[in-house]
């Protein structure tokens, strides 16, 4: 809503802007002209002041309608209690002393009458329905409510002044009883007498929060005599002088932990403050005095220490000038009045339900600018919280949580899903309607996208391979799987001609890699089973992340070639986890094959698109800008980076702009898996594009955008996500140092591993030798991928959705895989030797196992002399040998060399006639050992304790 104007405001009230100026500046706001915007509470005022003002004429006599004012009430506050709540604005407030501020108002009758308790103060007692309603009386005004903070003082200070004020609240209290018990204390010294003491309490609700405390005690205790000295000064002139100095004295001192106290929403929070102001309250008070203005601020501030309350909190100075407050200042201290404060920072606070939304990897700043805080005020909110962190540190998801509850609000960090629609929604482009607003007018069959999963050695790239009907699988190197990308092929069934698109890189890594971005890929999972070996860890694995993601399952039982192959072994086997085949009346399909000598491969692609049309209804609309995922992509040479994409939807041409991921550029060509140049690529068309300024990550989404400008604009502001959820997940993922951490805390209980080697057979060593690491039952290792060859990203994709380490023997990490793991916080370890791994690795499982002690000797003391006492026993008058004696310590005693008693403990250890807890080498002492008393003289005391040891 748009703020008012002041002619605005009068025209509404129906008088002229010269006079809402001036009953503005009565009320201690100031505007600059008749066309200055006011602030919403400010207006109210306004409002209240007139429609006080009508009510008067109306009655003339009760002006000080209860309801009016609530000004008045605050006398009542003299309770302490009163004061105390929070909600109450600033009844208390209000009251501009009589002394002070009155004239002005006084002068003109009007509106700031109501207002200005000053009036109330002065008014007759029978106008002010005084007493009962301190408390009431506020809510009452409800209307104002809003108004409650300016009001007291009419401005944001007031509040602060209010609390002063709930010093001096004299005003209206002075012959309240509080004030009354202070002076009597103090005796004369305020001339206010009236408000040294009792108003304070309970004048308002502000003084509640800021002065609180110092209002309390000064009230309860008005005695201190300090309380006296100020006031007088301070009964001077400005109430605020003397609220100011408290608070802000007072804020180092306890300010700090409001949290107790804090509601949400609440300005209880204040607390804090009041914390504060009593602390330096009373401080400055006892100083202060010496001058007459009372205000003598701790920190020493000159006297403008008025409004001190809450800037007090923020550690500032007074302000300069109360009058002189710019608006802006103004309007950040009423923001600030509305907030409670935690840790002595004022940050506004939720409701306890109000939801926040953060990236992941979000900072302070970040969090900060969705609750309109200072940045500033929440790292100090944290640090309170017992976490450190700057202001534009990235900050996992628990310190988040932590953060949020404690101000109220419910945090929710996006997944990448909202955090890429949050993108494109900032761009005007929503992928979810333009694809709900899609019927069938436009919607045209695409081909399912297939990805082939199973354990290690089952056949996944011979399978692709026979497919493709390409021998890829000879160029291979170990038989490790090195294709990237994905193809289409055609296919007939049932007559007609039917695609299908393979991602090319078998196994469950690449599928879980995409969906950890967010990307859902694949329409189909082809989960091979070799039938001679049956169903492997992977293969249960595989189906448990095709499962999860709620993708149909194709079996392709393997090796039927094979003369040991038992395919209804496998049927059986897979009806446990939920693979139940068709002829056993379940809905899954499997098919025999060999994907060595090609059986039927046709069967398999016939079962892949009766699923797809069984399961799903694929379909996606080819006319429009092309949207789809980065299958895989690297930097070639000569061509700069080449990505794989897979179009989803819309159609992709040579020219378009896109942003893939973090990169992005306009399409300079691409080809199909053949090589082929195209112009176009269709739903479910994996093709090669060249043009992107940089290399996408798998799994990263694309889209083609009519502008290249906001092509590089979605890639800049995923690039700085991205850099912020590199800095948060660094400090996140396990290690090897760090996995006995995070046992103790019981965040995970197995190790998971990921082990790549140059040969298999070292492969194969290690896991054997590491898995054979005896560490009871508290942790587990787990290997959850093993493989020859480069660490790939694949690997490190894995490990970041496993939380696992993965181990290098004798290879290194692949092209961008080590930048990967570092921005993803996945550790690598790298051996050449086979027992260093070992080694280390127990090292991490042993480090979580109880500890273990072992005994080690504190020193010895030979006994020279045996005291006999009826009343302690046997004393040994002893001189340390060796080492120390420790009281308490064990001891065993040696007689000749041979242990004539174990299990003793020093009972009485003394030097001369006093205790000692220690007696060192070359001293004497006398040893008392409870009562063994069979100690001779040459015997030798040995004393020794438990160490944990350090595990080997
Ligand atoms: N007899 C027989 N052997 C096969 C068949 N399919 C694959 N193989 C062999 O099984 C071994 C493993 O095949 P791959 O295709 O490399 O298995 P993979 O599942 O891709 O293995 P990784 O890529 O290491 O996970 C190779 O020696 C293949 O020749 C088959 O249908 N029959």
């Amino acid at each position: 809503m748009a703020k008012p104007r002041v002619h605005e405001l009068a025209k509404e009230l129906g008088i002229t802007s010269k006079e809402a100026i001036s009953t503005l500046q009565s009320l201690g706001e100031f505007v600059r002209g008749a066309s200055s915007t006011v602030e919403p509470p400010v207006a109210k005022k306004l409002r209240s002041a007139f429609a006080g003002k009508a009510e008067r004429a109306a009655e003339p006599k009760s002006a000080p309608k209860p309801g009016t004012k609530p000004a008045p009430k605050p006398a009542t506050g003299a309770r302490p209690g009163a004061g105390t709540k929070a909600g109450a604005p600033a009844p208390g407030a209000a009251a501009p002393k009589p002394g002070d501020k009155p004239a002005p108002r006084s002068a003109e009758p009007t509106a700031e009458r109501r207002a200005p308790q000053p009036p109330a103060a002065e008014r007759p007692a029978q106008d002010r329905p005084a007493p009962e309603r301190p408390g009431t009386s506020r809510p009452a005004p409800g209307g104002r409510a809003p108004s409650p903070g300016p009001r007291p003082g009419n401005n944001p200070f007031a509040a602060q002044q209010g609390m002063s004020r709930g010093g001096s609240a004299p005003r209206p209290g002075a012959p309240r009883p509080g004030g009354s018990g202070p002076r009597s204390q103090d005796g004369a010294p305020r001339p206010g007498g009236p408000r040294p003491g009792g108003p304070r309490p309970g004048n308002n609700p502000f003084a509640a929060q800021q002065g609180m405390r110092s209002g309390r005690p000064q009230g309860q205790g008005g005695p201190r005599p300090q309380g006296g000295a100020p006031r007088p000064g301070a009964a001077g002139p400005r109430p605020q002088g003397q609220g100011g100095p408290r608070p802000q004295g007072g804020p180092r001192p306890g300010g700090p932990r409001p949290s107790p106290n804090m509601m949400p929403g609440h300005t209880t929070g204040v607390a804090p403050i009041g914390s504060r102001p009593s602390g330096g309250g009373g401080g400055p008070r006892r100083g202060g005095p010496g001058g007459g203005g009372g205000f003598s601020r701790p920190g020493g501030g000159p006297g403008r220490g008025g409004r001190g309350g809450t800037q007090g909190a923020f550690g500032r100075g007074g302000a300069r000038g109360k009058q002189r407050k710019s608006k802006r200042a103004k309007r950040q201290e009423l923001e600030q009045m509305k907030a409670p404060t935690v840790g002595g920072v004022s940050v506004p606070h939720g409701d306890g339900t109000t939801v926040v939304r953060l990236r992941r990897g979000a900072s302070l700043t970040d969090f900060a600018e969705k609750i309109n805080a200072n940045p500033a005020s929440l790292v100090t909110v944290l640090i309170t919280l017992g976490e450190m962190a700057t202001q534009t540190q990235s900050l996992d998801e628990e310190t988040f949580q932590l953060l949020g509850a404690e101000l109220g609000y419910r945090i929710q960090v996006v997944s990448p899903e909202d955090e890429e629609r949050e993108l494109f929604e900032s761009f005007d482009i929503d992928l979810e309607a333009e694809a709900a607003a899609e019927g069938d007018d436009v919607l045209e069959a695409r081909p399912p996208v297939v990805t082939v999963m199973g354990h290690v050695d089952h056949g996944k790239t011979r399978l692709l391979d026979a497919i493709r009907n390409t021998k890829v699988i000879e160029g291979e190197a170990g038989g490790i799987t090195q294709h990237i990308g994905a193809y289409q092929i055609e296919t007939e069934v049932d007559g007609q001609d039917r695609q299908i698109t393979f991602i090319d890189t078998p196994g469950h890594e690449a599928f879980t890699a995409m969906r950890a971005r967010g990307a859902q890929v694949t329409d189909i999972a082809v989960l091979v089973v070799a039938a001679d070996d049956g169903v492997m860890p992977q293969t249960v694995e595989a189906l448990n992340h095709a499962q999860a993601a709620g993708v149909p399952i194709v079996v392709a039982v393997n090796k039927i070639d094979k003369p040991e192959a038992n395919p209804d072994k496998i049927r059986g086997q897979l009806t446990e986890y939920g693979l139940v085949p068709e002829e056993y009346g379940g809905d899954t399909m499997f098919v025999d094959v060999s994907a060595r000598q090609n059986l039927n491969i046709d069967d398999l692609l016939d079962a892949i698109v009766l699923t797809a049309d069984g399961a799903l209804e694929l379909r996606a609309n080819p006319a429009k800008d092309a949207r789809g995922v980065a299958i895989e992509a690297n930097l070639d040479k000569g061509r700069g980076a080449v990505s794989t994409v897979l179009v989803q939807s819309g159609t992709l041409h040579v020219g378009d702009a896109i942003v893939a991921g973090a990169a992005y550029g306009r399409v300079r060509a691409m080809f199909d898996e053949n090589g082929q140049a195209v112009e176009t690529a269709g739903p479910s068309r994996p093709v090669q594009v060249l043009g992107l300024d940089s290399v996408p990550r798998a799994g990263d989404t694309f889209i083609a955008t009519p502008e290249e400008r906001t092509a590089r604009q979605i890639a800049e502001k995923r690039q700085a996500a991205d850099r912020n959820a590199q800095l948060a997940k660094r400090r996140k993922r396990i290690t090897l140092e760090s996995f006995d951490e995070a046992v103790a805390q019981g965040k995970i209980d197995t190790l998971n591993l990921i082990i790549k080697g140059d040969v298999s057979g070292a492969v194969e060593a290690l896991e054997d030798s590491l898995l054979k690491i005896d560490v009871g039952d508290e942790v587990q290792l787990r290997v959850i991928h093993r493989g020859v060859g480069a660490i790939t990203q694949n690997d490190v994709n894995l490990a970041t959705v496993d939380n696992a380490i993965i181990i290098g023997f004798n290879v290194r990490p692949a092209e961008r895989v080590t930048e990967l793991a570092d921005r993803e916080g996945v550790e690598m370890k790298f051996y050449s030797v086979i027992y260093n791994a070992i080694d280390d690795v127990e090292n991490a499982l042993k480090g979580m196992l109880k500890p273990e002690y072992e005994e080690v000797s504190l020193g010895t003391a030979e006994i020279r002399e045996v005291f006999r006492s009826s009343k302690w026993g046997n004393i040994a008058g002893a001189y340390v040998t060796k080492g120390i004696m420790r009281r308490n310590a064990k001891a065993r005693l040696v007689r000749d060399g041979s242990v004539v008693a174990e299990n003793l403990t020093i009972e009485s250890l003394r030097r001369f006639k006093d205790d000692a807890t220690e007696v060192r080498e070359g001293y004497e002492c006398g040893v008392g050992l409870g009562s063994f008393n069979d100690i001779r003289e040459g015997d030798v005391i040995e004393t020794w304790e438990m160490r944990e040891k350090p595990r080997t």
